[in-house]
């Protein structure tokens, strides 16, 4: 079959190229086409099957110019190049775009054209000649005219020549005689432009997709809760941290109204119009900090909820780093958790007392506090910028002691360090330094310090020089110093040395108001979002404590660890509580002292913490903690033990790197040991 032929007739030399390529495209295998454009001038006589008209100006501007000889003329309807209607589509809505075409009736008709194709968006405006400002508008968009655009326009689209629509090429088709295969080939050319239009926008989609995919799951590491709401107070972003905190399902709450999912009004408030950059708020008992920040410009506000706990860790390092280069506290009257009148009054007379000069006793039950206290006045004293030392009394031996608080000489004894040691005393020169558990030291470290005291000056063990010593002594015990007075067992003179100033401590039972509070303040601190349920709190109003804070802060320490979910319940408790200082000793095997209890609990809760944090407890590890506590144990030692809370079931040594693990059991028994310590006397 011989090829039809069809001449096209276009205004331009730029359309012309443009639409016989297209034409080549879709029917050059089965029409010869030859084409002529009114810029470059046309042949006087102009002959053929069909002659193709690029639109209706081409038609009219033409048709006199030639004699025509044609068995049919079509006048070729055109439409947006499918490539440039996503450009098109991405115009931010509402906009205003000049549409610029070098002819009036053409830019009409470009617009309707816009408008059939579901473009309807934004606002057409039709550029006009001689009319060279358009009140605001930013964006013009031109099918090959960008030359005409006012020079102030800062985006223009070009859309390129306008190629012609399926019934222009279904019309020449259908004139050429062509046989139905051929036809629908044709047509399935046309449309696999489209297709692959589709395909393009299909990949920009799975891209955008896996972009807001990858953007989720960073979002769902971040320690911090983020929100994210838009203009219209709906929920864009909702973490996984933050579904944690309000007790709630992220798919159930993205695209819901904040007020809905957040029914406390004063936070809705503050995300949605506060004024200032962040506020503390209580979530359930949580202290978090929210901190929003508007975005202008996407209209939206973003909203991080950052726990109380994290600022803690924080101040926690720079308080390690401050501690590494010398003896600091670590805690002021700040921390010290009491609403109750009693502890007001306390912490009243105590900030009073921090501002003399005079040796302080504290005195109380264990564990109501006494350590934080001394903490707190050396921190509220003048000596604030000075050392701060503390040592218990009642962890080390008799000559360990000694030669920690006074220090020795190089060869005053096998194993001495060389060089000798400072003491204690020495290095808190011009400090404090707090002596705990005083009532268990021996008389010989009594007479010893008795005489620092009186002389202001010390002496290292083995060696004659004297020092002279600017420190101030606060002296905490838990046990009745008068009775040992009575029973011979603490001088009296050293009493009344140390117990210039006193200040007593009350027990929790006495101040029950405030276990709420500390309850609140131990979770936040342990950086989990949870909340205590009404029971355990009753049940915890009525316990009598008689590990007081201590026993409080270990019970809820266990809980949080056993407890599952966002909620404490009575089936969290441990099951000994209230037995601490009672029989229930008899379970385990006896601790033959003070000091065994202190390095078995010290080595199960190290172990606790480092499988919480998901690290191995090694016995290096644990080796080298020990150091910075009141406990100190060599790699070996550690090994020993480790072997025997093995086989007491308490925990479960890994091979090689695994390190050590704690077992159910081993949890419960370190809450034992704790509040074994704290009834300890
Ligand atoms: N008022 C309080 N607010 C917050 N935490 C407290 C308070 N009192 C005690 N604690 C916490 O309870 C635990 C025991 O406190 P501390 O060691 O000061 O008691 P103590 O009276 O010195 O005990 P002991 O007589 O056994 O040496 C610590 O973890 C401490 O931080």
């Amino acid at each position: 079959m011989s090829k039809s032929s069809l001449t096209l007739i276009a205004g331009s030399e730029k359309t012309k190229h443009a639409l016989q390529e297209q034409l080549e495209q879709l029917l050059g295998d089965f029409v010869h086409i030859k084409s002529h454009a009114a810029d470059e001038g046309i042949p006087q006589t102009l002959e053929d099957t069909i002659i193709l008209y690029s639109s209706d100006t081409a038609y009219t501007r033409t048709k006199g110019m030639y004699s025509l000889n044609a068995k049919k003329i079509i006048v070729g309807k055109r439409t947006v190049h499918h490539e440039y209607i996503d450009k098109l589509l991405r115009i931010p809505e509402g906009s205003a775009v000049l549409l610029v075409n070098d002819d009036d009736d053409a830019t009409n008709r470009l617009i309707e054209s816009f408008y059939q194709l579901g473009i309807d968006h934004v606002q057409f405006i039709p550029f006009r000649k001689g009319n060279l400002f358009y009140e605001d508008v930013q964006i013009a968009v031109s099918p090959g005219e960008t030359h005409l655009c006012p020079s102030y326009i800062k985006e223009v689209i070009d859309i390129g020549v306008r190629l012609f629509d399926m019934t222009t090429i279904l019309e020449v088709v259908e004139c050429c005689g062509l046989n139905k295969d051929i036809s629908s080939k044709i047509s399935e050319r046309y449309i696999s432009n489209i297709i692959e239009l589709q395909r393009k926008l299909l990949d920009a989609e799975r891209d955008a997709k896996q972009m807001s995919e990858h953007i989720q799951n960073v979002v769902g590491t971040v320690d911090d809760g983020i929100l994210v709401v838009n203009q219209e107070g709906r929920i864009t972003v909702f973490n996984p941290r933050l579904a944690a905190l309000f007790h709630v399902v992220v798919q159930d709450v993205v695209n819901k109204d904040i007020e809905h999912v957040i029914n406390c009004r004063d936070i809705t408030d503050f995300i949605l119009n506060g004024k200032d950059e962040s506020k503390y708020f209580e979530i359930d008992g949580v202290g978090v900090v929210i901190f929003r920040l508007q975005m202008t410009k996407e209209n939206t506000i973003v909203a991080t909820f950052k726990s109380v706990h994290q600022a803690f860790e924080i101040e926690k390092t720079a308080q390690r780093e401050m501690r590494n280069k010398g003896f600091h506290t670590k805690y002021g009257f700040n921390d010290i958790i009491g609403e109750h009148a009693v502890m007001k009054e306390r912490k009243r007379i105590a900030k009073k007392l921090a501002l003399s000069e005079h040796p302080i006793l504290i005195q109380g039950e264990t564990g109501t506090g006494k350590e934080l206290f001394a903490h707190a006045i050396h921190q509220h004293s003048l000596r604030k910028n000075r050392p701060f030392l503390a040592v218990n009394c009642s962890a080390l031996t008799e000559s360990l002691l000694e030669s920690e608080l006074f220090g020795y000489e190089e060869g005053t004894f096998t194993g001495a360090q060389k060089g000798g040691k400072k003491g204690l005393f020495e290095l808190a020169d011009n400090g404090t330094i707090f002596l705990d558990e005083i009532g268990d030291i021996s008389l010989t470290v009594q007479s010893h310090l008795l005489r620092v005291l009186q002389e202001g000056e010390i002496r290292r063990i083995g060696g004659g020089r004297i020092i002279p010593i600017n420190v101030r002594v606060i002296t905490a015990t838990n046990k009745d110093l008068q009775g040992k007075i009575r029973d011979g067992s603490f001088r009296s003179d050293l009493f009344y040395r140390l117990n210039v100033l006193n200040l007593c401590i009350p027990p929790l039972i006495e101040r029950r108001a405030d276990i709420p509070l500390l309850i609140k303040h131990i979770i936040t601190k342990s950086g989990k979002w949870v909340k205590v349920e009404q029971n355990v709190l009753e049940y915890f109003m009525q316990y009598e404590w008689p590990g007081n804070i201590r026993e409080l802060k270990s019970t809820i320490d266990y809980m949080l660890t056993v407890c599952e979910g966002n909620v404490v319940t009575k089936r969290d408790l441990p099951s000994m509580l209230g037995q601490a200082g009672g029989s229930v000793a008899s379970e385990y095997t006896e601790c033959e002292s003070m000091l065994e209890i202190r390095e078995r609990a010290f080595i199960l809760e190290i172990i606790m913490q480092c499988n919480e944090k998901g690290k191995a407890a090694s016995r290096e590890l644990i080796s080298s903690q020990s150091k910075e506590s009141d406990v100190v144990l060599s790699p070996q030692q550690i090994r020993r033990r480790l072997d025997i809370l093995e086989s007491e079931g308490f925990v479960v040594k890994g091979r090689g790197r695994a390190g050590t693990k704690i077992t159910a059991a081993g949890m419960e028994y370190l809450y034992f040991l704790k509040s074994k310590r704290a009834v300890y006397s």
